[in-house]
């Protein structure tokens, strides 16, 4: 059986320390319950001495029994030359009424002298009793060593006394931290092994990513005998962040041969990082290892051509066991390859040969290099192939539009589009007004159509990006404008490019609309009778 590593969430607690994040009470919570039911072993609440919100968590969490994970309460020793009994911090913790206590203490004699601005036996006092009065009101005790690897490092002698005075008043857990997050992996590995010779108390790693090792870290401390990570989702935290622990958990799971959570909840571990970037508000990044949007996407035509044969030629694990998947990308580096895999997982019947196949993509790389974008519009790409081998139908086309704008001193700037778009042979002909004249051009449009076509009064526009080519042309610079439009949760993304940044929205425009035409099945027979109705309902 394999080795299990206990989890140590700090989302909660150290995640909250990064720039631009701030969970409410209730974020707190659901993301709480969600780490329960991953599997996470100990989830960090927050510091109930510093501020009303972290305690109202705890309160709140008393409502909310938890399946399997502990909740711990964080908090620092008692102060210098304060008894712990009298400690306001410590008296926090205690009535937060979490069953474990996670104190840290200075384990580097700099910041004993420097920060403390205490003696070191002074600190040896703080950490002895503070974990002693926690231990004598039945708390599970875990002692985060803060700067042990640099303290270590500086005085080694002083950092194992302060693991000793922890272990001696009866810490259950000492973790040991890379606060800086300047630590080598080797330099983690080798001290983790010192310690252990040392201490019998089982050992933690909580590791920051200022060199961007943090998870690196975390698993040489592992491979040293740690038995506790301490770390985040997504690896959010004070300055660079923590280990990230969904990386962490993958690698000692799937290469290590650890086992932290169970296989099936290995399998949540993308939606759960989605989740919590989701409701702390953060966009995580594309290229993020095993969970990201590009973890398993395929660009070169090469990988791609590999891939379709095996897999494992270009992929480190099957993206499905971290509940991943796999795309393929077609853009101005594909080959054949990428363009039949990506029709079969368009679900387009794409039934030409190599050859046409590398026609097409000849098509597709000459558009990008005039601007176009596909990778990042797929409805558009889709609508390309679907046209180039005969199966789109021309359900409507443009007339002609006119775009007219007023700005007064009394009133905002006010948009209004005419449009003329041609349907079964009639012209329809419509104006609508908008906040701008995108807007403007997009109300006008479905007002055009939304007679014959219904369903287009359920999709939206929910993204909107331009983004100017060569701007060393100045005003002559192509734009290229990509759109995100939604009905029922799914979503499509289209493109257009112009000089003309209207230009370039219209042909987007017009594209998200013939793709749910499309997805819909709308065929020139139903639309001759809708139109014949419509017109029936205009004449009577
Ligand atoms: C490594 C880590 O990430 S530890 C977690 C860091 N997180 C936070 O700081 C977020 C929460 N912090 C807070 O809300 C506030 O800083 C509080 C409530 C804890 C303290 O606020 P204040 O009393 O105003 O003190 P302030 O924040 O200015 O300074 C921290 C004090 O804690 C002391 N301190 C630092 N580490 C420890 C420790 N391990 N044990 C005891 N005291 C400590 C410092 O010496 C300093 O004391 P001083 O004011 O006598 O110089
Ligand atoms: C305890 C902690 O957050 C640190 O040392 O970084």
């Amino acid at each position: 059986m394999s080795k299990k590593i206990c989890l140590y969430d700090t989302t909660l607690r150290d995640g909250t320390q990064a720039e631009g994040i701030s969970l409410s009470v209730e974020d707190k919570v659901k993301i709480a319950a969600r780490l329960d039911q991953f599997g996470i072993d100990w989830i960090e609440g927050g510091w109930p001495g510093s501020n009303p919100k972290d305690m109202a968590f705890f309160e709140k969490m008393k409502e909310f029994p938890l399946k399997q994970a502990k909740i711990a309460a964080f908090g620092s020793t008692c102060r210098p030359g304060v008894a712990a009994e009298v400690d306001s911090n410590l008296q926090a913790i205690l009535d937060s009424g979490a069953a474990v206590a996670t104190i840290f203490g200075k384990s580097w004699d700099l910041h004993v002298l420097e920060a403390l601005k205490t003696s070191l036996e002074e600190n040896l006092r703080m950490v002895r009793d503070s974990i002693s009065y926690l231990k004598q009101h039945q708390r599970t005790v875990i002692f985060d060593a803060e700067h042990f690897f640099d303290g270590f490092k500086q005085n080694a002698d002083y950092a194992v006394s302060v693991l000793k005075a922890a272990e001696e008043a009866g810490a259950d857990w000492i973790v040991l931290c890379d606060t800086n997050g300047g630590s080598l992996p080797h330099e983690v590995y080798q001290i983790v092994q010192t310690v252990r010779q040392q201490i019998a108390t089982p050992l933690g790693i909580h590791s920051h990513n200022d060199g961007e090792l943090g998870v690196a870290n975390a698993l040489a401390a592992v491979q040293a005998g740690a038995e506790q990570v301490q770390g985040t989702i997504n690896g959010i935290g004070e300055r660079c962040g923590n280990a990230n622990l969904i990386s962490v958990v993958a690698n000692l799971q799937l290469k290590m041969g650890y086992s932290c959570v169970a296989e099936e909840q290995l399998q949540q571990l993308t939606k759960l990082s989605r989740y919590v970037a989701e409701i702390a508000n953060m966009a995580t990044p594309n290229n993020q290892p095993f969970v990201g949007n590009s973890a398993f996407a395929h660009k070169g035509g090469i990988h791609v051509s590999a891939v379709l044969k095996d897999p494992q030629t270009y992929e480190h694990i099957a993206p499905e066991q971290v509940g991943n998947r796999r795309r393929v990308l077609v853009s101005e580096l594909a080959g054949q390859s990428n363009l039949l895999a990506k029709s079969e997982e368009l679900q387009i019947s794409f039934d030409g040969n190599k050859q046409e196949a590398r026609e097409m993509i000849q098509q597709i790389k000459e558009r990008e290099f005039q601007g176009y974008q596909y990778e990042g519009a797929e409805a558009s790409l889709s609508l390309l192939l679907l046209e180039s081998s005969g199966k789109l139908n021309p359900l409507f086309s443009l007339d002609s539009f006119k775009i007219l704008m007023e700005k007064t001193a009394e009133h905002a700037i006010l948009s209004e589009a005419t449009v003329k778009v041609r349907v079964n042979g009639q012209i329809m002909h419509t104006a609508a007004e908008g906040n701008g004249p995108v807007n403007a051009l997009d109300n006008a449009l479905r007002k055009a159509l939304e007679g014959v076509f219904p369903v287009l009064s359920q999709m939206h526009l929910t993204d909107y990006k331009v983004r100017v080519l060569d701007e060393s042309e100045a005003t002559a610079a192509k734009v290229r404008v990509l759109i995100e439009s939604m009905r029922n949760g799914e979503k499509w993304s289209t493109v257009g490019v112009s000089t003309n940044v209207i230009e370039a929205s219209w042909e987007a425009l017009v594209d998200s609309i013939r793709y749910l035409l499309w997805k819909e099945g709308c065929t020139p027979q139903e639309l001759e009778e809708q139109t014949e109705q419509r017109v029936g309902i205009v004449n009577h």
